[in-house]
């Protein structure tokens, strides 16, 4: 049996004034199926996921929802779920009624609607919460009423705004092993939106890379990360080896492209203790080379100094389009040290 895509989005532009907020953008979520928006602040992340749910009117483009075109339809007619940033909870009703909420918009019967509730909350493990009102609930649970809000409604698409941003660090980290979990359990496809490049790996088979509200890249999200289209795209990905070149753009992974313990003592200009080692950056003749050593490879350095070799093979040439666009890549990845300048 053959499942038509949860989402299918054709051409989808939107501008405000005179801010292109999205270009062109066409995209597809299958069923089963999770896939990150990832770009910078303002790249037209949320424009996009606005207008699929249909909270933006387009200026063109198609959306499809399950099969079903809902390019003209209201928001409530789409048949999506949604959970935005703010998770935004009736404070007055129980959680439940929270949970209900949707399929009794829908005028499902109370009881059919309770009983569509209660399933979403024991899929989100909060049953035994539901009596509570959204105050007496911590933000993690919040998020998961929520989600669980956005499951009720049955639909094939879910639509999920940063969902974790309000969240601190060690929350987030188990939230997404959760709901990485939560959404192969569903079958919806799942169109999340984040601008943390980890979030996107950690949570999506998937991914679409925009800037400026353009679509420059997507793919596999382990191809993307491996094999980035651009120097633009490998810089906001995290990649800290981006080397400028009179060609283009030389990309080193270290991972791949460099063995360390053998070859050349490269002086270390930089070194910065971190949770799990060292970040060092290296002078190699070919350019500086930011490196994150384990623990365990610290003590290779010798006197200052890092043996290693370039694996001139794994080094990639990329298009250099960094200083074209007109809004930068972001901040670096969210606990990544920032690149010192040499
Ligand atoms: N209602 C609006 N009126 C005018 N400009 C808008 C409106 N909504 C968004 N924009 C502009 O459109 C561009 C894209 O905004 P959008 O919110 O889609 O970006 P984003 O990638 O989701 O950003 P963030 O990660 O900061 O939420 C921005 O330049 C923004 O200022």
């Amino acid at each position: 049996m053959s499942l038509a895509p949860a989402l299918k989005l054709q051409g989808l532009s939107k501008r405000f004034g005179t801010v292109q907020a999205a270009q062109d953008i066409s995209l597809s979520v299958e069923a089963g199926e999770t896939v990150a928006l990832l770009g910078p602040s303002g790249c037209g992340k949320s424009t996009v996921l606005r207008g699929v749910a249909g909270l933006e009117r387009l200026d063109a483009g198609r959306v499809e929802v399950g099969g079903r075109e809902v390019t003209t339809l209201p928001p409530e007619a789409r048949h999506v779920g949604l959970v935005f940033q703010d998770y935004a909870l009736f404070p007055h009703l129980s959680v439940l009624d929270n949970v209900a909420y949707g399929p009794r918009m829908r005028g499902t019967p109370r009881p059919q609607a309770w009983a569509q509730a209660r399933e979403a909350l024991a899929l989100v493990e909060l049953l035994d919460l539901q009596r509570r009102q959204p105050a007496q609930l911590s933000g993690g649970q919040q998020q998961r009423v929520a989600l669980a809000r956005a499951l009720a409604t049955g639909s094939p698409l879910l639509l999920l705004d940063e969902p974790l941003s309000n969240l601190d660090e060690q929350r987030r980290t188990e939230l997404r092993a959760e709901l990485r979990r939560l959404f192969a359990r569903v079958g919806a496809g799942v169109l999340l939106v984040t601008h943390d490049q980890r979030e996107a790996l950690a949570l999506a088979g998937r991914v679409v890379v925009m800037r400026a509200g353009r679509l420059v890249q997507q793919g596999p999200a382990a191809d993307v990360f491996a094999r980035p289209a651009t120097a633009w795209v490998a810089a906001f990905l995290g990649h800290a080896n981006v080397l400028a070149r009179p060609d283009g753009a030389a990309l080193w992974i270290p991972e791949t492209a460099v063995t360390l313990g053998t070859g050349e003592p490269c002086p270390l200009t930089v070194r910065q203790t971190t949770g799990s080692g060292e970040t060092v950056t290296a002078q190699h003749p070919l350019g500086p080379l930011t490196l994150h050593l384990s623990a365990r490879e610290v003590p290779l350095i010798e006197a200052g100094r890092l043996r290693l070799t370039v694996n001139p093979a794994q080094v990639m040439t990329l298009p250099d389009d960094r200083g074209t666009g007109d809004q930068g890549p972001g901040n670096p990845a969210p606990g990544e040290p920032a690149a010192e300048q040499l």
